[in-house]
């Protein structure tokens, strides 16, 4: 499978970029929401696109072919800057950082203005989004990695724009699909409600599985 990268950094080489695309996607992340939120008139519009596409075409100067992939070091850490979810590297990603304990994974997440559907409240293509990929790192921090075969989610209630906790557990594991359940949760109530069926795709199989069974992933 094409886009897994080995691209062995030394840790400080490796803390050094973390810190770039940390700060710009932050920056990146700032403007989409003061872009939903802003009042200004015209001519602040016109000033402000003008200086963004200077920015764009700074950026553009030098850039990757394609997407950035998921890069390996050889200790088996695993980066994977520019996931949708985790990647921070990537604006549109909240960014969700990831904490993995023995029995649970769980993630604690700000959600603003950015990701509105009905009015004041999470769109539930991005509480799937974010449990997609939760449940799906739990199985992988488990070591039964694989990609949605099945994601089901019960809406519960309504989530409010604002903080929001993940969390997930393995639940069994048959044959190469791990079945992983989840909840997104406010103020301690549950909100919604996820079972995925990750599979362990026929490319993945055999050795390379061992490879991606080691790696621990991060955004
Ligand atoms: C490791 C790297 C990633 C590691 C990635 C870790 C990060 C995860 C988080 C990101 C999650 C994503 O966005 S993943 C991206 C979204 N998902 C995808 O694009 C997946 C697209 N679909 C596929 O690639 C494929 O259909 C797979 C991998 C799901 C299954 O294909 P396959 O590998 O050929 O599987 P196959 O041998 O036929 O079936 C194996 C068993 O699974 C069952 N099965 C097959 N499909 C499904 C299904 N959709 N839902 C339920 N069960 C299914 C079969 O009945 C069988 O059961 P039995 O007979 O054994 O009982």
């Amino acid at each position: 499978m094409s886009g897994y990268i080995q691209e062995d950094l030394s840790p400080e080489e490796l803390a050094h970029r973390a810190r770039l695309a940390s700060s710009i996607a932050g920056s990146v992340r700032d403007l989409i929401d003061a872009t939903v939120r802003t009042e200004v008139d015209e001519a602040d519009i016109d000033e402000a696109r003008r200086l963004i596409e200077a920015a764009t075409a700074i950026l553009r100067k030098d850039q990757l072919p394609g997407p950035f992939g998921i890069r390996f070091n050889t200790d088996g850490t695993k980066r994977s800057w520019g996931n949708a979810v985790l990647g921070r590297r990537n604006p549109i990603a909240p960014p969700v950082v990831l904490h993995h304990e023995p029995d649970v994974s769980w993630t604690e997440v700000e959600l603003g203005a950015a990701y509105e559907g009905p009015a004041g409240l999470v769109h539930g293509g991005v509480l799937a989004l974010i449990l997609d990929q939760l449940l799906g790192s739990t199985a992988e921090y488990q070591q039964v990695p694989g990609m949605t075969g099945t994601l089901t989610v019960r809406y519960r209630k309504a989530t409010p724009l604002g903080r929001i906790r993940g969390e997930a557990r393995v639940d069994r594991v048959d044959g190469v699909k791990t079945f992983v359940t989840g909840t997104i949760s406010v103020d301690g109530k549950v909100t919604a409600e996820a079972e995925g069926i990750f599979i362990l795709p026929k490319w993945a199989r055999g050795d390379k599985s061992d490879v991606l069974r080691r790696s621990v992933g991060e955004g």
